[in-house]
């Protein structure tokens, strides 16, 4: 199962009682069952699955899409696109007239259906939709947000479309087991099932009763390493797949920590590619960040290095090895040199990279950031700093429309 070690000794904390969060992957069946429907209708339906959403209403599902997606292809010919993650007028313009040419379904995912983001692009792209579908429009479009209120639960009862519920009590950051990740997950034909199942082994694995489980123990060795005067945590991958998985973890970390003047900056890194970008620093840099690097040992592919008659670029010394042995290499490499250079060097390990373990790992991530942040006596579901720039860019759309208007 999931390794985590530090070679260090650590502190013990004790720590207040923990808020429960084992629930969060309780989705019901009745739910599994209408997200295996639609999963199955818009694979029928469409070649393409637009997720407009933002945050925590995008980025675990996109986080588990790219990890257990093949490179280059899709799992079952379904390409999932995501939109309402930004406000580019290029980028939403370019992608309608790419959708020009698919047939598509909408997932519009937005918790509080009014951030700012997905609910203009929602406004533009059901347009879009209603032009070019027509009366079949409705079916089109699914909405997955809160029970009761919101600007986007009131669409979609006026529109009649089809409505999965975010729970109130789960907000986006946590909310990947719930039906804002499962559906456009289970749409990419990945195994939901599977991912849910990885995330309640972990639960059982990573339980209060025992302390010595790496969840308590990683979180234990961030607050050891904060208070020691680290101010950042690398999270470190070697495989592109998990850039994704990156961003979910930055959010879910960030948001939850950050607060009250406290809280590690939570970065990340993709190796080896960043090596010959921010190696560098790492190696020789201001010493303010300790490293955690991730490894899924087993994955699906991998290829060999040929042997050549010259050896021109005498590289036949690896001759036979495969890539990813080379890279599994190169990740004891960067702990050795990072290690030398004053950075603490945390690793994380699993067997194989699928959806049973990147929803093990998930609720890992999940259950060790809501033991940190109550360590930092900090709040780990709410996200207060987020409203000030909203309320300044709400001010000056405010005042704009007013000169538009004179
Ligand atoms: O699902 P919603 O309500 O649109 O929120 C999206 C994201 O925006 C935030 O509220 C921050 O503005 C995140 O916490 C959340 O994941």
């Amino acid at each position: 199962m999931l390794k985590f070690s530090y070679p260090n000794a650590i502190s013990q904390y004790t720590i207040p009682t923990l808020p429960n969060i084992d629930y969060y992957i309780d989705c019901p069946l009745d739910q599994l069952i209408e997200i295996e429907k639609i999963a199955s209708e818009i694979n029928t339906n469409a070649n393409v699955l637009l997720v407009i959403g933002v945050g925590g209403s995008f980025l675990g599902a996109r986080a588990v899409i790219d990890a257990c997606t093949p490179y280059f292809r899709t799992n079952n010919g379904l390409q999932v696109l995501y939109a309402g993650n930004n406000m580019s007028g290029t980028y939403l313009k370019q992608l309608i007239t790419y959708l020009d040419t698919k047939e598509v379904y909408v997932n519009v995912i937005s918790k509080s259906g009014k951030t700012m983001e997905p609910a203009l692009t929602f406004r533009v792209i059901k347009e879009y939709i209603e032009r070019r579908y027509k009366d079949k429009s409705r079916h089109r479009i699914i909405v997955t947000t809160d029970r009761e209120n919101g600007p986007l639960k009131q669409i979609a009862i006026k529109e009649g479309y089809r409505q999965l519920i975010i729970p109130i009590d789960i907000g986006g950051r946590y909310s990947v087991f719930t039906p804002a990740g499962l559906l456009p997950i289970a749409a990419a034909g990945i195994d939901i099932h599977m991912f849910l199942h990885g995330a309640k082994h972990a639960r059982l694995d990573f339980s209060n009763d025992n302390i010595q489980n790496a969840a308590f123990q990683y979180a234990f060795t961030r607050y050891d390493l904060y208070n020691q005067g680290y101010s950042m945590e690398l999270l470190a991958s070697f495989e592109p797949r998990l850039n994704k998985l990156h961003e979910w973890w930055k959010q879910l970390f960030g948001e939850s920590e950050g607060k009250e003047h406290k809280g590690l900056y939570p970065s990340t890194v993709n190796y080896s590619t960043d090596l010959h970008a921010i190696g560098q620093f790492i190696q020789d840099g201001s010493r303010i960040m300790f490293e955690t690097l991730l490894h899924f040992k087993e994955l699906e592919e991998d290829i060999a290095i040929p042997f050549t008659l010259e050896d021109i670029d005498q590289l036949n010394y690896l001759g036979g090895s495969s890539m990813n042995q080379i890279n599994a290499t190169s990740k004891d490499g960067v702990a050795l040199a990072h290690a030398l250079g004053g950075v603490p060097v945390l690793k994380i390990e699993l067997p194989k990279l699928d959806a049973y373990n990147v929803g093990y790992l998930m609720f890992f991530f999940m259950k060790a950031c809501v033991i940190s942040a109550t360590l930092l006596q900090v709040n780990p579901f709410d996200q207060p700093g987020v409203e000030a720039y909203k309320q300044k860019m709400n001010e000056l759309l405010q005042e704009n429309i007013v000169t538009k208007t004179n």
